[in-house]
């Protein structure tokens, strides 16, 4: 995968390390203070005119920031006040000389702070929360979050929790977050994404090199992490890859057709369908460039994988629950054919994981998959402490296969801890069969060769960006598979189309 810095994601502690070794190579905190400050006040004088601010200040570094803006607005002209109840001796050192340059009016943090003023800014706390808000801070957000006035926030919304997005308590629900040399996982992550309103990431002077000596493996999904693979001129089908779509019975083969279609639409230069001969009798009457294969059983399975020169198979979508998809899935894994295990095929191991997790261990060469929603995901892997990504993590560890915790925020999860945050999707992708189409995607790009992570992450951006390109209510899941075509022009330069 692609290493491009610009998607890295810092947690808190690791912004924190990023700060002490932007010091250590000889910034001060001081001068890296003072342009956060300069940045969210240039933010506030760009997008509005001239009219009272209220800046309300925490006890901590980002209190510090909010001194500076206030400094800065008020230098420009502004009327601003600042709400702070703390003691200025018991702010850490930078923070305590900004409260100190301050020589405007302060108020006590109260809802009654707000009073006359027409824009907040929230630098009430970090990324770094250690317990939930409450008390007077509580009072206040719900406050602020009431007046229906415009909110900066200062790195991030107050409240948001910015390694796993959870609102600890409450957190301000600002209209602009400006946040400092990378994202937080916080401002991706459900709920948070939804606090933080537009984000920008302003650099503060903290240089990109001290990613390595962090060594990030979080990252925001975007086409810079991965590529397409390129048309070749003289190419043919099977160049292109085959791929496999298990289907449901006589009254269950919608998903798998959903799949299917997007298994071929997204580059792959076979897809057949196989199941029963009822099955394909429906199938027949509604395809015509995917293929069908009769095959009913494990040994007519691996015999359609030999026969179909199969890159890449999909089980699961309304597969139906039990000893035939399992047994279908072991042969699937057992062929060596790079797999995709969605919906049902997760569930059919929901009392046996350990199964599961033994067949993927003996193909270690080939990638395997898993799509599960929350819902699937506590089925086979049971609770797992931490946010999504910790969790998606631990389960990419414990079953040796690239899992896709899917929602609004799905996070994509490599056995060997790389982990990518999907934040390019629309609320458009809830509807029957959206995760059909995801598989069938999925497994397209694994067929054409992309590695495993690369291959999901791709089908997984192009899937919210088909949705996006949708733009209008009314989003069905037979409609995805033909927006993925110009999802994929977007982000292929001509020459190669
Ligand atoms: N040198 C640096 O470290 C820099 C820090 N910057 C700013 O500093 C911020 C981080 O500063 P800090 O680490 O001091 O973090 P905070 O500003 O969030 O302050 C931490 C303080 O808040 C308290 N606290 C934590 N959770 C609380 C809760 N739920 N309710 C009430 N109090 C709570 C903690 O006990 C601690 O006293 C960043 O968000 C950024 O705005 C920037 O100025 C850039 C440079
Ligand atoms: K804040």
């Amino acid at each position: 995968m692609a290493d491009f810095e610009g998607t890295a994601l810092l947690t808190p502690s690791e912004m924190a390390r990023a700060d002490e070794l932007a010091i250590g190579q000889g910034r001060t905190g001081l001068a890296l203070m003072e342009a956060a400050g300069k940045a969210v006040a240039d933010a506030v004088r760009l997008n509005a005119a001239p009219q009272p601010v209220v800046v309300l200040c925490g006890q901590g570094n980002n209190g510090g920031d909010g001194f500076v803006v206030a400094r800065r607005l008020a230098a420009a002209g502004w009327p601003v006040h600042v709400a702070f109840s703390g003691h200025i001796d018991a702010l850490p050192p930078d923070a305590r000389t900004n409260a100190e340059a301050w020589t405007g009016e302060t108020l006590p943090l109260s809802p009654d702070a707000l009073a006359g003023c027409a824009i907040v800014v929230d630098a009430l706390l970090g990324a770094g929360l250690s317990r939930d808000v409450s008390g007077d801070m509580a009072r206040v957000i719900d406050a602020v979050n009431r007046s229906g006035r415009p909110v900066f926030a200062i790195d991030i919304p107050s409240g948001v929790d910015g390694a796993t997005g959870a609102v600890r308590g409450i957190a301000i629900k600002a209209d602009r977050t400006i946040t400092f040399f990378r994202k937080k996982p916080g401002h991706l992550l459900l709920p948070g994404r939804g606090q933080s309103g537009r984000l920008s990431v302003v650099d503060i002077g903290i240089p990109g090199a001290v990613l390595e000596t962090i060594g990030v493996t979080l990252r925001q999904n975007t086409p810079e992490l991965w590529s397409l693979p390129p048309l070749d001129a003289g190419g043919h089908k099977y160049g292109r890859g085959a791929v496999m779509v298990v289907s449901g019975g006589l009254l269950n083969t919608g998903a798998a057709r959903l799949s299917a279609r997007a298994a071929l639409r997204i580059g792959a230069g076979l897809v057949t369908l196989v199941g029963s001969r009822d099955a394909l009798q429906v199938h027949a009457a509604q395809v015509t460039a995917i293929m069908l294969r009769e095959a009913a059983g494990p040994e007519a399975l691996a015999e359609a994988i030999a026969a179909g020169k199969i890159d890449a198979a999909v089980i699961g979508p309304a597969a139906s629950v039990g000893e035939t998809t399992r047994e279908a899935s072991l042969a699937i894994l057992a062929s060596g054919v790079a797999a995709v295990l969605d919906a049902d095929a997760l569930t059919s191991f929901a009392h046996t994981p350990d199964t599961l997790f033994a067949a993927i261990a003996r193909r270690p060469d080939r990638p395997v998959v898993l799509t599960p929603h929350g819902g699937e995901f506590a089925r086979l892997f049971g609770r797992i402490e931490g946010s999504k990504v910790d969790q998606a993590r631990v389960a990419a560890e414990r079953s040796g296969a690239i899992v896709v915790l899917k929602g609004g925020d799905t996070v994509v999860a490599a056995p060997d801890g790389r982990a990518v945050i999907n934040a390019h999707a629309s609320p458009l992708l809830a509807t029957a069969g959206s995760g059909d189409v995801l598989a069938g995607m999925i497994a397209g790009l694994l067929a054409r060769g992309m590695t495993g992570l690369e291959a999901t992450c791709a089908a997984v951006w192009l899937h919210g960006d088909a949705a996006l390109r949708h733009g209008r209510p009314g989003l069905v899941s037979d409609d995805l598979p033909d927006l993925i075509a110009d999802a994929m022009a977007a982000i292929t330069p001509a020459s190669l189309r």
